[in-house]
């Protein structure tokens, strides 16, 4: 069995990142770059090619281009029955289905960049035509790179591309802004940096190995009358918490509207 992935690019190399540090897998990636097709070689265990082969029943195709140039990517491939694991947004099974000339043995997965260094989360959809052992092959793939989360319905694909497969964005996001601020302040960018990053890692590893539901870890730090309350009243008073529901609401509503714009 060989593991073909269609597309090199951020989340691929992402993916690949993980199963490689795993070993065991045989992998190609088909890109039509050379420098990504040479970084990919030359850092993971991996052959790179610039078109796929013909494939077989045995082999696993990871479709990992961007949604809008899938259609285009796709046509021509010759599957011989393989089973197909899409992690593009906005895709559906029966658009992909299309695209594949009506194949039906394909799995919809939405992984984010944290695959990377194998603490990424998947969310995994199968629909009632793939049997149990379709269903473990993906798994076990997506295992490689972090946590794995079966979804019951297609539309939850959308729902979690907009709460983990963009979140890394969202964290990013506000540890940029934290390191602005730090540098209104005074500090060094890279004193900044430094600040910015061991708060959140403190934080995070304080959220999970304690247990502790996340607000009452804030009310933890928040002493009365104090320095958190003062800035996270700041916070309230812009409503941050909507803001950041509005976002992943924006963001879900756009996988949607992509499924719309991209059916055929
Ligand atoms: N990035 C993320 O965090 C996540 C992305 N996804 C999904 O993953 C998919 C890929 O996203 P991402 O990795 O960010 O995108 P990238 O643009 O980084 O990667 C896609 C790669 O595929 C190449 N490519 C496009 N068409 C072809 C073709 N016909 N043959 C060979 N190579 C081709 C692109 O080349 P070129 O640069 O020349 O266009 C590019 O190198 C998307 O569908 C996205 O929805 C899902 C979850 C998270
Ligand atoms: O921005 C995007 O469309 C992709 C899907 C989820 C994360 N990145």
């Amino acid at each position: 069995m060989s593991i073909y992935f269609l597309g090199g690019g951020n989340m691929a190399t992402a993916i690949v990142a993980g199963m490689s540090k795993q070993g065991g897998y045989d992998i190609e990636v088909i890109d039509r770059n050379l420098e990504k097709r040479q970084h990919l070689s030359s850092c993971y265990q991996v052959r790179c090619s610039e078109k796929l082969p013909t494939l077989n029943a045995d082999d696993v195709l990871v479709l990992a281009v961007k949604p809008q140039d899938m259609q285009q990517s796709t046509a021509g491939i010759e599957l011989n029955g393989a089973l197909v694991l899409s992690i593009a947004a906005g895709l559906t099974i029966n658009t992909l289905s299309q695209f594949l000339q009506n194949h039906q043995r394909i799995i919809r997965i939405m992984p984010n960049t944290p695959c990377q260094i194998g603490l990424g989360i998947s969310g995994l959809y199968a629909p009632s035509n793939i049997d149990t052992a379709d269903k473990n092959l993906a798994e076990n793939i997506m295992r490689t790179t972090g946590e794995v989360v079966w979804l019951d319905e297609e539309s939850a694909i959308n729902r979690i591309a907009g709460i983990s497969g963009s979140g890394p964005a969202y964290v990013f996001y506000f540890l940029n802004a934290l390191q602005q601020a730090a540098i209104q302040q005074g500090f060094s960018t890279k004193e900044a940096h430094q600040l910015s990053l061991g708060t959140f890692k403190g934080a995070v590893s304080l959220a999970e190995q304690s247990g502790t539901e996340f607000v009452q870890l804030q009310k933890n730090v928040t002493s009365k009358g104090g320095t958190t309350f003062a800035a996270t009243s700041v916070f309230d008073q812009h409503q941050l918490s909507q803001v950041v529901a509005d976002g992943v609401a924006a963001s879900v509503a756009r996988a949607e509207e992509m499924q719309q714009q991209l059916a055929p």
